[in-house]
């Protein structure tokens, strides 16, 4: 444990749109700075703009309700990019964060990328502060009603969200923008650091289970050896432990830890914490995961629960390509829908297993009260869709992901046009099985029993005898008959049949009814068919074209059947 008295470290994330000022709250409301904080990098700095995630902390007293006792609590700023293409960043920031910081420009409002990052925040975060920014903008005299206007519009944003009745915070972190002196003081910080002292609370942190920590930047000390800085996302470490870099299937030892410059023999679940090892080349690893030995997997496909984020525009199609968020990396995949087999349809949610016994409903698209307007009317009496309690994507990814177990899984299409004013983000889940075999198409897909419901339709030509039909148009002429002989079919009047096999060249198959024909049947058809001769009397060429036309025939023959859709026989399956 570190020395010295007890420090609570809370994570802040800084969030919000391009420009509205997240480097430069974090910044006023920093007293110390970390290694990897301001616009440290370079490039960012010639730029302007944050590239990367940036650390800093804020050290106040324990607010009361973390007491009791003499201690200090830390609040770690991550300072997260507001540009659009950076959001894969932001997701895995977010990621680490206990207390989010959404920040407006007051002269703006909500903009685009403010509401992606509302969108992550609702998924990842337990709560949030607003911050208007830049109120030394607002002319002065109409200042506080400006401020009072958009503080009203943000409420009315954030109703039906899980920050309904957050606090807004009005500031200026750096008045006068770019050109302004040093001296000038932000306005409204010291309102702010109150603020994120009442809402600090202990998140809950768990020292068991396996050690993971994001790793944000990666520098060497000379004589000392490499330090990898980061967050602990799972379990502990202590000195001495072996922690694995699985990006480069390497394993070290943990020579020296410190946590803000203060060295500690041990470190857990949401601590801040720069780990120090020998012999590695920190031009290897930018950021990344490490972990104890073995304890990630490397998956090419996945199993994930899922729900679609209600501001994407548009269906969720089964086929299509997303970018996705596994945990820290993001890849391009392709998704596959399912949902609960009817009658498992009001199953309650698992959200930390999937149930290989049970079988699913392929869908073409994410079940969701946009997406079915037509087809799923009819079993919607109350007016409303019945939507199952939980669905399902299997992810097919491009390229293998490393990534730990039962972690959060995003979707989002990052190549609509970032000016465009939708929403990205798509699906937000749970990895509840990754497949690691490279040939899992053959190995572990046979295993998911997703099924897909076929429904044929045919007429019946004519009667044979009392027992026995000739029907015809449920099959193509070249398809093999035989592949279909003793599946049950069902009349339009209410007789069973079983497919019997093959008539003719043409497609016609044979039907035999083992209950028999209803006399009411046998009429119906006999009638029919009489009235077809009649019609084709003499003329063979209108005879073929009145067999073809349906409405002729009274008579419908439907064939129901279920095929898993990873089933290499294909076998047809009735119940
Ligand atoms: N007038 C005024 N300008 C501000 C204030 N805060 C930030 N700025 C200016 O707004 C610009 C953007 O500030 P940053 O802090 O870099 O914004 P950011 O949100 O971190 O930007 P990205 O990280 O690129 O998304 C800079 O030119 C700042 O000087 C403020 O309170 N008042
Ligand atoms: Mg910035």
């Amino acid at each position: 444990m570190a020395a010295g008295p007890r420090v609570l470290n809370v994570n802040v994330g800084v969030l919000g749109h391009i420009d509205s000022g997240k480097t430069a709250l974090a910044r006023a409301l920093s007293t110390t700075s970390s290694t990897a904080a301001f616009d440290r990098a370079p490039q960012s700095r010639a730029r302007g703009i944050t590239l990367d995630l940036g650390f800093s902390c804020l050290r106040t007293a324990l607010p009361p309700q973390l007491g009791p006792g003499p201690g200090e609590l830390q609040f770690t700023l991550v300072d997260c990019p507001g540009h659009a293409s950076l959001i894969r960043t932001i997701i895995g920031g977010a990621q680490i964060i206990d207390l989010m910081m959404l920040v407006i420009d007051v002269t703006k409002g909500m903009q685009t990328q403010s509401a992606e990052c509302l969108v992550i925040g609702q998924i990842a975060c337990q709560k949030m502060v607003v911050v208007l920014n830049k109120i030394d903008l607002l002319p002065e005299g109409k200042r506080q009603s400006a401020i009072e206007k958009m503080t009203k519009k943000m409420q009315k944003t954030l109703e039906n969200t899980k920050f309904c009745g957050c606090p807004i915070v009005a500031v200026a972190a750096k008045p006068g923008g770019p050109e302004a002196p040093e001296s000038e003081n932000p306005l409204g910080v010291s309102e702010l650091i109150e603020v994120l002292k009442s809402q600090a609370y202990l998140p809950s942190r768990d020292p068991s289970g396996h050690f993971l920590m994001a790793v944000d930047h990666c520098f060497s000390i000379k004589g000392q050896g490499t330090v990898m800085t980061g967050t602990i996302l799972s379990g502990s470490v202590s000195l001495g432990d072996s922690v694995e870099i699985p990006a480069l299937k390497v394993t070290k030892k943990v020579k020296s830890m410190q946590m803000f410059h203060t060295p500690v023999t041990y470190a857990m679940q949401g601590d801040r914490v720069g780990i120090c090892v020998t012999q590695f080349d920190p031009k290897l690893l930018e950021r990344g995961l490490i972990c104890t030995p073995e304890s990630l997997h490397t998956i090419h496909a996945a199993i994930i629960s899922l729900k679609k984020i209600q501001y994407f525009r548009g269906a969720l199609q089964t086929k299509a390509k997303f970018h996705i968020t596994v945990g820290h990396e993001t890849v391009m995949g392709r998704v596959m829908f399912f949902s609960p087999a009817p009658a498992d349809f009001n199953e309650e949610v698992q959200e930390d297993a999937f149930d290989f016994e049970k079988d699913y409903l392929y869908q073409e698209v994410y079940l969701s009260k946009d997406s079915n307007s037509s087809e799923n009317k009819e079993n919607d009496q109350a007016g409303e869709v019945q939507l199952p309690k939980q669905q399902w994507a299997l992810l097919e990814f491009e390229k293998p992901v490393t990534c730990p177990k039962l972690c959060l899984v995003i979707g989002s299409k990052l190549d609509t046009d970032i000016h465009a004013n939708t929403c990205r983000l798509a699906f937000h889940g749970v990895l509840l099985q990754g497949m690691e075999d490279k040939n899992y198409t053959e190995t572990f897909l046979p295993k998911l029993k997703v099924y897909k419901l076929k429904h044929k339709e045919g007429q019946v030509e004519r009667v044979m005898d009392d027992y026995s039909v000739i029907g015809r148009s449920l099959f193509k002429k070249e398809t093999n008959i035989q592949l279909f002989v003793g599946l049950k079919v069902k009349l339009s009047t209410g007789e069973d049949g079983i497919i019997d096999g093959g008539f003719g060249q043409s497609g016609k198959f044979k039907i035999r009814i083992p209950d028999g024909l209803k006399p009411e049947t046998k009429t119906l058809l006999t009638a029919a068919s009489k009235k077809k001769s009649k019609a084709g009397k003499g003329d063979t060429t209108k005879e073929d074209e009145s067999s073809k036309n349906d409405s002729v025939q009274p008579v419908t023959i439907s064939l129901l059947f279920k095929r898993y859709v990873f089933d290499t026989q294909k076998k047809m399956i009735q119940s």
